[in-house]
């Protein structure tokens, strides 16, 4: 096991403090007793976008949601050491983790509409955020950034249910942007969509990395070489109890990564021979 990436110093050289939107400093998740995810240090930069990988079970998902405190919504879920936002403790006393979630909003795997209409997907979630503006103007907005605008211009009080998967998972991401986060974390966003979508949505995150920190869990190593500034490669281990808990065995550029990675385990895991 790489022990620098428990280590603070270390991951600030990776990427320094200062341009880091989220920080993690000896990180570990448990659920209940179960150590899910082991003293985990990085640092996520700004306006990038920073891809999780490694085989199933390794915690990446599990770390994806403390990022915006999801994680609180599962009974006995907790995390120890410290996660900052902008230098703010996440987990602090004072902070209300409703508005975590919409500064730092969430793309899942499946694509989740509201059995609502294409507008109202939008405006809803908007208005309950407390957004006011001239709605006509941030539907249409989000939508160009979700680069569906095109396709549902027409149609904007037909159900988003009625979309295909990949204009469902567009639609799903116009929603997150509607509410401005700053931090969009997407969870496997095209495992369930098909090459064409997949590539659209690629496309899509390139640009919304100009205006948004992204980070991304994906299985698709080309994906993660494809979209990724930043490649975070997680693996588990077992422990005497039998128990497996993830950890971060190497973080660093995307290139890097996948060309010459320090690590012969990432250096397997993204040449296909485990994972
Ligand atoms: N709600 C939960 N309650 C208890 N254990 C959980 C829960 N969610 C995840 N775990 C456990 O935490 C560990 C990490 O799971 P997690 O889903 O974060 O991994 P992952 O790397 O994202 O996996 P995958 O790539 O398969 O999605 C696993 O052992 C999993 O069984």
């Amino acid at each position: 096991m790489n022990t620098n990436t428990s280590d603070q110093a270390f991951a600030d050289k990776v990427v320094a403090p200062e341009t880091a939107v989220l920080r993690t400093e000896s990180v570990s998740i448990y659920y209940g007793a179960f150590m899910a995810v082991r003293k985990v240090a990085m640092n996520i930069p700004r306006h990038k976008v920073t891809a999780f990988i490694g085989p199933s079970g390794c915690g990446k998902s599990t770390l994806l949601r403390c990022f915006n405190r999801l994680n609180d919504l599962i009974p006995g879920a907790r995390v120890e050491g410290r996660i900052t936002y902008n230098g703010i403790d996440l987990y602090g006393p004072k902070v209300d983790p409703v508005e975590v979630r919409r500064r730092i909003g969430m793309v899942f795997q499946k694509p989740n509409p509201f059995p609502k209409s294409i507008y109202d997907n939008i405006a809803f979630g908007a208005r309950v955020n407390g957004i006011k503006c001239d709605m006509d103007e941030l539907v249409e907005r989000s939508l160009r950034q979700a680069a569906l605008w095109d396709e549902v211009k027409d149609k904007l009080k037909e159900s988003g249910l009625a979309l295909s998967g990949g204009q469902q998972q567009r639609l799903c991401i116009a929603r997150t942007v509607a509410i401005q986060p700053e931090v969009i974390l997407m969870d496997e966003p095209c495992s369930a969509l098909d090459p064409i979508s997949t590539l659209r949505i690629e496309d899509l995150i390139q640009e919304l990395k100009e205006q948004y920190t992204i980070v991304i869990v994906t299985h698709n190593m080309q994906q993660a070489s494809r979209v990724a500034d930043m490649t975070a490669f997680f693996n588990a281990e077992a422990t005497d109890k039998g128990n497996r808990f993830g950890y971060l065995v190497e973080y660093d550029k995307t290139e890097k990564i996948f060309q010459n990675p320090q690590e012969e385990s990432t250096q397997q895991y993204v040449s296909g021979r485990f994972g």
